[in-house]
């Protein structure tokens, strides 16, 4: 007997050897997909009629701070230099453990009914980042956020606190959570640390995730202390490969591009971090077409301000077609693509469609809608037209975490509670 049936649904399996089907059928067990089709003989205890419903692979997040939830709306409207130096950090050295849990659990919240059921997350206080996942029931590949600039006992002490979290957590939750390296970026990172975390990664046969030419400050950085930018210095020291999660990647040559994709180097877009921030365009089009695994990001909620991934697609595809003035770009399809079938390749997840054999990492989006009504093509709607709210089942490895838009898993009016509180505590200490 299976666990879960899904039935009645457009299943919008994301499988391009399966396409879509009009009405029909997923089973799940133990957590994995055991039929996609349009009828089946097995049966379950539980059975989810979904009924003008369209049932999808859940979106995949590949850039994000979950914890930053604490910091959503607290320093809008200023360059990304001024925001993180005199704003981020100093509140971040003020956040200890039980704000970055409650932030977190807040942003799994925020996920689950948005309907994201894994993401990637570099952060600080990890071990509780971690905790928070565990129990949300989400899926997620999480990484310390590591910078040493330039100082050698710093960068001991953080790669050491890098490691021991990468090697503790790896596998956790029933294998839900994975683990990476995170150091922060090009420049705050010096040469010698980045190429000491690639050993190591390498040695963990772990991921790195890693934030890449976001602003224009850092390409002048980079060529004035190594002649050379980003791009470049990092393929000079050998880090390039597909297990790096670069997010950004906004400020490009055609040169780099190349390199990007010989590498095949997964990269996060996150758009609206991006627009927000004025930190510029990625080159998203091109990247695509020289066979880029390009994928999507809400980076933190401090800089965005939500995580909504539908906002995120939506937004992705209009500001290619518009800086382009070519609206064949990024066609609904393949932002659908980028958002789950990408997404879960950068993560080394196998979730991202509906198939045999791959995770129960599943959503419901409620069809039933003037705003999704009519509905010809569903994969425009998704990106076009539906937004965050319209999910309302979310189920990740077999289990349901959001069901008919009740969260099952957290308790989410004590997480609310406790983010008043948290979140009113900590303003206090960094203003003190
Ligand atoms: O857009 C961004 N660019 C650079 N750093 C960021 C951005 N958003 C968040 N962080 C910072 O990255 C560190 C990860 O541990 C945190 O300090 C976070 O505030
Ligand atoms: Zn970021």
């Amino acid at each position: 007997m299976a666990d879960i049936i899904i039935k009645n649904a457009y299943v919008l399996t994301m499988d391009p050897d399966k396409g879509d089907i009009e009405s029909g059928v997923v089973v799940i067990e133990d957590g994995i997909i055991t039929e996609v089709g349009s009828s089946t003989e097995s049966t379950a205890e539980k059975i989810i009629d979904a009924r003008e419903g369209v049932v999808m692979p859940g979106l995949v997040n590949t850039h994000c701070h979950a914890g930053m939830t604490l910091f959503r709306g607290y320093a809008d409207d200023m360059p990304l230099k001024e925001w993180l130096e005199d704003h981020i950090w100093p509140a971040e050295a003020q956040a200890g453990d039980e704000d970055i849990y409650g932030g977190t659990l807040v942003a799994c919240l925020e996920m689950i009914r948005s309907g994201t059921t894994a993401f990637a997350d570099m952060y600080i206080h990890m071990d509780m980042v971690a905790q928070a996942v565990e129990e949300s029931g989400m899926r997620a590949a999480l990484s310390y956020g590591m910078l040493d600039f330039g100082d050698t006992e710093k960068a001991d002490a953080e790669l050491k606190k890098g490691t021991e979290f990468v090697r503790e957590w790896n596998g956790k939750a029933d294998g839900r959570i994975t683990t990476m390296y995170g150091p922060h970026a090009p420049n705050t990172c010096s040469r010698d640390f980045l190429i000491r975390v690639k050993e190591q990664a390498v040695r963990d046969n772990a991921g790195i995730h890693i934030h890449v030419l976001e602003t224009e400050a850092e390409l002048d950085h980079m060529k004035e202390n190594f002649g050379m930018c980003s791009i470049h210095f990092l393929k000079d020291i050998d880090f390039w490969g597909p297990d790096v999660l670069a997010a950004h990647c906004v400020w490009l040559s055609d040169g780099d591009i190349r390199i990007l994709a010989e590498h095949k180097v997964n990269i996060s877009h996150n758009v609206i971090s991006n627009m927000k921030l004025a930190s510029g365009i990625a080159p998203v089009a091109k990247l695509l077409s020289a066979g880029a695994n390009v994928t999507l990001g809400t980076d933190g909620c401090a800089s965005n301000n939500n995580l909504d991934m539908f906002e995120e697609m939506k937004t992705a595809a209009l500001l290619q077609k518009v800086s382009t003035m070519d609206p064949t770009v990024l066609p609904a399809s393949q932002v659908l693509e980028m958002a789950t079938v990408n997404g879960a390749k950068a993560l080394s997840i196998n979730s991202g469609m509906l198939k045999e054999g791959y995770n129960a990492d599943i959503i419901i989006v409620d069809m039933k809608q003037p705003h999704l009504s009519p509905a010809y093509d569903i994969a425009s709607h998704m990106v076009y037209a539906a937004n965050g709210k319209d999910v309302k089942t979310t189920i990740v490895n077999g289990k349901i975490l959001m069901e008919d838009h009740e969260i099952t898993c957290l308790d989410e009016q004590s997480i609310l509670e406790r983010m008043k509180r948290i979140s009113k505590n900590l303003v206090s200490r960094i203003n003190s």
